[in-house]
């Protein structure tokens, strides 16, 4: 059964400034990412294809090194690759109490947790079948096995539930909630965004290399996530004739109104305006930035404060005019 891993044991995971590009002269993938992984966190990554989900997560993983800027700590940590290399020269039983010696378990232990999770990942009937002749799913499930085994300080998922059949999903979340329960961190990504829906403690989007907190309304659940109802800005901007604002943009914001032929008015917390900013100014045609200027806060209702004879009127900051505009 899992061990319970006691958060002073624990190695606090740090990104400081990480940048990582493929190749000399390739195109910066990350850069500048700051990121702390506390033990226990769920936490969750976002971003459109090949943003570089999977190389922030190998990262995590210890299986990649930065091109630039450092990481510090390094909790013991297990992982699930996008792509699981399947064809091992083991059964699966096999496979995974090998696994669990290197995670430093003994054999008779490490033989106990890959019965364990084979059964519960309902793959038990498959112990003693060749890696080589697993189903996609069922080497799915070995995949996630050898991760859960160990109990790690920090888990890694990448896209783990796909190919999952349901129950063996829905184990993976109990895992999941199992591991943060014990004080484990756990870091995914998945392209459900109804995947543990309302659990993350928080949540973070790649935008153009940049990593920023995601503070949206969760679309699984409805619920607002930790900040969205901080400060906001007001964006106006202009796109060229007849455009919708660049997918980035609908994704950071949390409202989008078209006021007047092509002009959009924007708003966003202020957590994510410079990504915001970024993608309007990035999109291919550019767009035109009219102005940034802070969200009034609302005014208090008087008649719930009948102490107050006037209503202060919130105080509108000057706008910040930006480059382009
Ligand atoms: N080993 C590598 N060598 C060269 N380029 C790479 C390597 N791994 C990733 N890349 C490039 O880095 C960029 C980010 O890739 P990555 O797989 O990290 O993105 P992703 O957000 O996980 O994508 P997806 O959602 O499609 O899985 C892509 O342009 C990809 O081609």
């Amino acid at each position: 059964m899992a061990r319970e891993v006691p958060e002073r044991e624990q190695q606090r995971l740090r990104l400081e400034g990480v940048g990582r590009r493929y190749g000399r002269r390739g195109c910066w993938v990350l850069s500048g990412v700051d990121l702390e992984v506390a033990p226990g966190a769920l936490i969750r990554i976002e971003g459109a294809n090949g943003t570089g989900k999977s190389t922030l997560l190998r990262l995590l993983a210890g299986l990649d090194a930065p091109t630039e800027g450092r990481i510090v700590g390094r909790p013991r940590t297990a992982y699930v690759p996008e792509r699981f290399p399947a064809a091992l020269p083991f059964t699966a039983a096999d496979y995974l109490m090998h696994l669990g010696t290197v995670h430093g378990l003994s054999r008779p232990a490490a033989a106990d947790a890959a019965d364990e999770w084979l059964e519960r990942f309902g793959a038990a009937e498959h112990a003693r079948t060749p890696m080589s002749e697993l189903s996609k799913g069922s080497s799915q499930k070995v995949a996630v096995a050898q991760a859960l085994l160990a109990a790690p300080e920090l888990l890694v998922l990448d896209e783990a539930w796909t190919g999952l059949d349901d129950p063996a999903r829905g184990e993976l979340e109990r895992a999941v909630a199992e591991r943060t329960a014990a004080g484990g961190a756990v870091v995914f990504v998945d392209h459900d965004p109804r995947r543990l829906a309302g659990r993350p403690d928080a949540t973070y989007a790649l935008v153009e290399g940049a990593l920023s907190p995601r503070t949206r309304m969760d679309r699984g659940t409805g619920k607002e996530d930790a900040g969205a109802d901080g400060p906001h800005v007001i964006v106006r901007a202009q796109g060229p004739a007849g455009a919708a604002p660049p997918d980035e943009v609908t994704e950071l914001a949390t409202l989008v109104e078209e006021v007047a032929g092509d002009a959009h008015r924007i708003s966003v917390p202020q957590s994510r305006s410079d990504a915001l900013l970024r993608a309007l100014l990035g999109a291919r045609p550019p767009w035109h930035v009219v102005s940034v200027e802070p969200r009034p806060e609302p005014v208090p209702d008087a008649a719930s404060d009948p102490a107050r004879g006037v209503v202060p009127r919130p105080r509108t900051p000057e706008p910040v005019e930006t480059e382009n505009s």
